[in-house]
């Protein structure tokens, strides 16, 4: 059995990048930019008026001062005509600032009297200009590799980039094994169960970037295995699930290396997990995880989502931890990293009593994982801890 992070290096190390492609930015969010995008204009393009209210050129304003309005600026329309002093341009929120004007009074300062306005408030000493190129100026960019967020995107929309070079998204075959499954919707005979990973497995790989290829379920069969095997080709992952240990009826092993797989690791000592293996099959990053739902889910999350997060071009990782204070006290740890369930609040994070790996009502109500290190002395409620969101 190896470590956990030496099993995450060798899954780094299987892991090729995948190519690039260019989407249209209303595609974007969620991608990982590949080349740097730059600006292509200034932002604003123009001194542009924050507040609704008058544009004037004086320096001297005192409270009493009156202004005459000669026209108006308005989003979208410029006011052409020349300003002089004692002169005003009425002036709306994102309007060009006419040159030469150096402020923007705001309307709730004033009062108007057909065309004469008569500042009521002392001056304030905010402009209400914004600068031109005040965010971004043309050619700034946004660095590469970068997971593009909703922000990012309003960013690129703003600097007038309408197309962005991306990574394209690793696709992911999910293969669940088992004679015991059927799919949800399908009536199981009195031994068989749900089939639950392949769906909680997509989801995760889809929020993460990538394409899950969710296939059919492969019956305990050696043949059956074989032709799951076959309809994952050209997939950038291939993800087993189940039949992973040592039971007479645990086949993944054996079939994955008469097709030719390069085996990594197989075994890590990780609770849930251990019988996770992964290597290189035909060019595929091959992961096979554990049956039992929650050791999928976990074992997922701290190898699998890193894998892709890696092949789209982002830095090799381990999933992020942090560190919180421990509700309830925690025996000492056995010999395998052990990833315990757990709901974190705003006061601490509360292991849950019951850490079968099999249990998904717990898992479902947990959205964080305790991490123990192998043999981690006992903790008391109160000590500090480290812990992974889920
Ligand atoms: N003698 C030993 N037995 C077991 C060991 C061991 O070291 N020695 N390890 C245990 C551990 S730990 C785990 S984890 C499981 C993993 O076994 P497999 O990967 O071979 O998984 P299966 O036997 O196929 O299934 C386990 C469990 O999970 C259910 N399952 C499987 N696939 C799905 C699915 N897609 N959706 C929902 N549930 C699924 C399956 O019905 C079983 O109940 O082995 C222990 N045994
Ligand atoms: O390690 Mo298994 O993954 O405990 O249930």
């Amino acid at each position: 059995m190896i470590s956990v992070s030496d099993a995450l290096a060798e899954v780094f190390a299987l892991c090729t990048q995948v190519d690039t492609q260019t989407v249209d930015l209303r595609h974007a969010a969620g991608r990982v930019l590949a080349t740097p995008a730059r600006a292509l204009r200034d932002q604003p393009p123009f001194a542009s008026s924050a507040m609704d209210g008058y544009a004037v050129c004086d320096t001297d304003i005192p409270q009493g001062a009156q202004f005459t309005v000669v026209g108006e600026a308005a989003a979208g329309h410029a006011f052409e005509g020349r300003i002089a002093a004692g002169q005003a341009v009425r002036i709306f929120t994102g309007a060009p600032v006419p040159p030469p004007c150096t402020r923007v009074i705001i309307q709730e300062d004033v009062t108007r009297a057909g065309d004469l306005i008569t500042l009521t408030a002392p001056l304030s000493g905010t402009l209400n200009i914004r600068p031109l190129g005040g965010d971004f100026k043309s050619g700034d960019n946004i660095a590469a590799p970068r997971r593009l967020s909703a922000q990012d995107v309003t960013l690129l929309a703003a600097m007038n980039v309408a197309q962005v070079e991306v990574f394209r998204k690793p696709v992911v075959a999910l293969i669940a094994t088992g004679d015991e499954l059927v799919m949800p919707g399908e009536t199981p005979n009195a031994s068989q169960i749900i089939a639950s990973n392949s769906f909680g497995l997509a989801a995760m790989i889809e929020a993460a970037g990538g394409i899950a290829r969710m296939l059919p379920i492969a019956r305990d069969t050696e043949s059956a295995l074989r032709q799951s095997f076959d309809l994952a080709a050209g997939a950038d992952v291939i993800v087993t699930i189940g039949g992973a240990s040592v039971g007479d009826h645990d086949i993944v092993a054996k079939v994955a290396s008469d097709l030719g797989l390069d085996r990594a690791f197989y075994k890590v000592a990780m609770r849930p997990g251990k019988p996770l293996m992964a290597g290189r099959l035909n060019g595929a990053l091959m992961i096979g995880l554990p049956g039992n739902p929650v050791s999928s889910m976990v074992t997922a999350q701290l190898f699998l989502i890193p894998a892709l997060m890696a092949m789209m071009g982002l830095p090799a990782r381990p999933a992020p931890r942090e560190t919180h204070v421990v509700l309830s006290d925690l025996e000492a740890n056995g010999p395998r990293e052990h990833y315990m369930r757990a709901h974190l609040t705003p006061t601490g994070i509360e292991p849950f009593a019951r850490q079968d790996s099999s249990l998904m009502s717990i898992l479902s109500h947990a959205n964080a994982l305790i991490v123990r290190a192998p043999h981690a002395p006992a903790a008391r409620a109160g000590d500090l801890i480290a812990c992974i969101k889920i």
